[in-house]
């Protein structure tokens, strides 16, 4: 979108992230399942006669019996769309799309987005109103002040469900979490600070509102809107405005900043100018939180600040001051005590336990993944969203603030019982990629893309570029240029391109193979076509000579004839055979399945090799691991004449004393369902298996691709383990975002 550190991705991306595939970014599940007549009879006429007829005796049992209780909506009339302005309400449903999408995603809660095409506020009332019976809670996005401040009060009268406006008090709770940090930092007390707010809306009155409410002094407030100052007597106003209006004869936000100790942005892209900063007061606060793009970008209040504490509502810069870090947990605080609101006392201890967050160690995973400085300090002064520790911590202070002021109707009685069941709420596996992809960006490294001229690959290729991940190192032909042109690329010679015909590392890869493979029958001349013509062996040559850190192919030819060109020129690891592992990725679980692509025959020895490779793995995904060494016997039942393998690899785990639980043979019901695994209470697995080791080949391969094809699930890989340089070879089916995540994991050695 611009042109500093910042870039992400361009328009034309972020479109394509929108309309590929289905178009939008939710769809809906179902959770039971559909399939016979009998479920059907169930599920609609005449089985769902029953629940209806309880909820019609008892209303509460609607929170047994449908999707109520975890259903929220997110509904907007589109007034004030980001710092957009007022775009109208289809325009606004990207975003409420994203709300939904962020609720499910960091904290487990369903949601749907719904705009409304109205600018009256009665209509608009009434309308949330009707739809008290469908969920259980309602979040209120982007509707414009003062209209959002009706719209809100009046819907909490009428309304016996959480309703909260996201930009008010979301905001304000972040923001407040920011403050009370950067205060600390700057040895500053919260009734000394001198604040300017800068926009006069929804969310500048609702965090002064709570500023306020914290002990900051009202005289010490001043807030402006795109006329300046908002001062007692300025006609102009309106009521909740004036109730903010300042005692002073500064006019200006330029006049109001000097000496001033904090900035809150909450209006519009630039809003603040450098020259301004410059008049602060020694290391001046500055949150510039208008969306997509700040008042200030934070390299020009640095240059114009270098003593300053800076944070925005953006993703791509330290301090993230942004409601996503509130409203998913706040709701799942408040729908699984069934909270009849959301008052001040559930805010204000959501704001501390996320200041208090920040203030803590950071974990190992979330301090390696973003590379930057994850201590407590001026570039860290409030967590990250990928946090993990945010789905403990802030549902629980919401959930126990419910409940002591009396507005949880089903409280909690075992609340460290109900942290640990937040944390498994979330499939570790999704936070563990959204790190591998921060911590890519923290670390860029250059991966090669073997099939540089296929469509497919060079979309791969720059939404690597384009995410920050790293440098792509292309390989291909002149054509390349075009087609990355055609793809909306206006400068392609950003991008690196290596043509075996031109290269003039030729001579010194055709060296290097020759010394490799000449006792393995080839020919010099023979190697030299392959290094001219062989995609994959002209890619893992530049791997091995240093040219670049990783590399991905597989697009293009059969899994196993790009293993075979990459193993001509890259070496497995020492004492190690290569293996490949497919990974199953749930809302709530995880399962690693090995080895599904190389060794038909694994002796016990490789079996054994692979668990605790795949354990390896599966720790570096934020998984315990648990091995179930699969097979049609249970425990010897039936015999068979192919179980020593198996029974050998166990013997061998015992012999490595290893620091994972294992177990076999099993078939997969075992390893999988709790309950088939009660009936034999000698095995040694405390919970369900999430590692498949498959007896061969024939049965890993297939499980693999029938679950990709008949599963639904998401599938990572497969992985290539073992090998002594990081090359992944990718499905042929592969798309262009599995291709980047492949390129991730490789770069950052979590799939080695
Ligand atoms: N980081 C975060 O988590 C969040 C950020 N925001 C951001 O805050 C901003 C406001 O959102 P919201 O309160 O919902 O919207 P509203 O429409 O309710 O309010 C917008 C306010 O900003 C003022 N404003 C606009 N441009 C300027 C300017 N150049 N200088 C001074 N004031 C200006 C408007 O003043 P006037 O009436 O004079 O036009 C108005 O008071 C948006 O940019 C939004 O993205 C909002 C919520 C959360
Ligand atoms: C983050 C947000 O809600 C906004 O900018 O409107
Ligand atoms: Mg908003």
């Amino acid at each position: 979108m611009s042109d500093d550190r910042s870039v992400q991705f361009s328009e034309r991306e972020a479109l394509l992230f929108h309309s590929e595939g289905r178009p939008g970014k939710i769809e809906i599940v179902a959770s039971k399942p559909l399939t016979t007549q009998r479920d059907l009879a169930l599920a609609y006429s005449p089985g769902v006669a029953v629940p209806v007829q309880a909820i019609a005796d008892n209303p509460a049992m609607a929170y047994d019996y449908t999707a109520k209780g975890n259903l929220v909506a997110v509904i907007s009339n589109g007034t004030a769309i980001l710092g957009l302005g007022n775009l109208g309400a289809l325009a606004s449903k990207p975003v409420m799309e994203g709300k939904a999408v962020l609720f499910k995603r960091f904290a487990d809660v369903d949601s749907i987005d719904i705009e409304l095409k109205t600018e009256d506020v009665d209509r608009f009332i009434d309308a949330v109103e009707l739809m008290e019976p469908t969920f259980g809670g309602i979040n209120l996005e982007d509707i414009k002040a003062p209209e959002c401040f009706v719209i809100e009060q009046t819907l909490r009268e009428r309304m016996n469900i959480p309703v909260f406006h996201d930009d008010q008090h979301g905001t304000a709770i972040i923001t407040a979490a920011g403050l009370i940090n950067a205060c600390l930092l700057t040895k500053r007390r919260l009734d000394e600070v001198r604040i300017v707010v800068n926009g006069a809306g929804a969310a500048a009155i609702a965090c002064t509102e709570l500023m306020k409410a914290m002990g900051v002094r009202s005289d010490h407030v001043i807030m402006c809107d795109r006329s300046g100052v908002i001062y007692q007597g300025r006609e102009d106003i309106n009521q909740w405005q004036s109730a903010h209006a300042a005692a002073t004869d500064r006019r200006t936000l330029t006049e109001a900043l000097h000496g001033a100790d904090v900035f809150l942005g909450l209006s519009a892209a630039g809003a603040l100018k450098p020259e301004m900063v410059k008049d602060m007061a020694p290391a001046p606060i500055i949150f510039a939180m208008a969306n997509p793009e700040p008042e200030i970008r934070p390299e020009l209040a640095k240059a114009a600040r270098p003593d300053a504490i800076v944070a925005t509502g953006r993703s791509d810069y330290p301090n993230q001051v942004n409601n996503v870090l509130g409203f998913p947990f706040i709701f799942r605080g408040a729908l699984d005590v069934r909270a009849t609101g959301i008052n001040d006392a559930m805010k204000i201890a959501a704001a501390h336990a996320i200041a208090e967050l920040a203030r803590q160690r950071v974990p190992e995973e979330v301090a390696a993944a973003y590379g930057v400085a994850h201590v407590f300090g001026p570039e860290y002064i409030i967590p990250a969203p990928f946090d993990p520790r945010l789905m403990e911590v802030v549902p629980a202070a919401v959930a126990k603030a419910a409940m002591d002021s009396g507005l949880a109707t089903r409280p909690i009685l075992d609340l460290d019982g109900y942290r640990q069941s937040l944390r498994a709420r979330l499939n570790p596996t999704t936070s563990v990629l959204s790190l591998a992809y921060e911590g890519a960006r923290a670390r860029p490294k250059r991966v090669i893309f073997a099939e540089g001229e296929e469509e497919v690959v060079l979309r791969a290729a720059i939404a690597f570029k384009e995410g920050g991940y790293g440098t792509p190192v292309l390989v291909g032909r002149e054509e390349v240029y075009d087609k990355l042109r055609a793809l909306g690329i206006a400068d392609p010679t950003e991008y690196e391109l290596h043509n075996s015909r031109v290269s003039p590392l030729v001579p010194q890869m055709v060296d290097f193979l020759y010394k490799r493979l000449q006792r393995r029958g080839y020919l010099r001349r023979e190697i030299e076509r392959m290094v001219n013509q062989e995609r994959n062996i002209f890619g893992a040559l530049l791997l091995q000579l240093g040219e670049a850190d990783a590399m991905i192919t597989g697009t293009t030819r059969t899994w196993a004839q790009s293993m075979r060109e990459v193993l001509r020129v890259i070496d497995a690891a020492e004492d190690r055979t290569p293996f490949g592992i497919h990974v199953m990725v749930g809302q709530s679980h995880t399962v690693f399945i090995a080895d599904t692509t190389v060794n038909e025959r694994p002796t016990g020895e490789q079996l054994a090799d692979f668990a605790e490779q795949t354990a390896a793995v599966a720790r570096r995904m934020g998984h315990e691991p648990r091995v179930a060494f699969l097979s049609f016997s249970t425990f010897g039942n039936p015999k068979g004449v192919y179980l020593d393998n198996i029974r050998d690899a166990i013997t061998e785990l015992d012999g490595r004393g290893v620091s994972f639980e294992y177990e076999g043979e099993m078939p997969p019901d075992v390893a999988l369902n709790p309950k088939q695994l009660a009936n034999f209470p000698f095995a040694r697995l405390s919970a369900p298996a999430n590692i498949l080791i498959m007896p061969g080949l024939q049965s890993a391969h297939i499980s693999a691709k029938l679950l990709r094809e008949l599963g639904g699930e998401t599938v990572i890989g497969p992985m290539l383990i073992g090998m002594e340089k990081p090359v992944q070879i990718a499905p042929m089916t592969a798309t262009a975002s599995e291709l980047v995540t492949l390129a991730v994991l490789a770069a950052g050695e979590i799939a080695r």
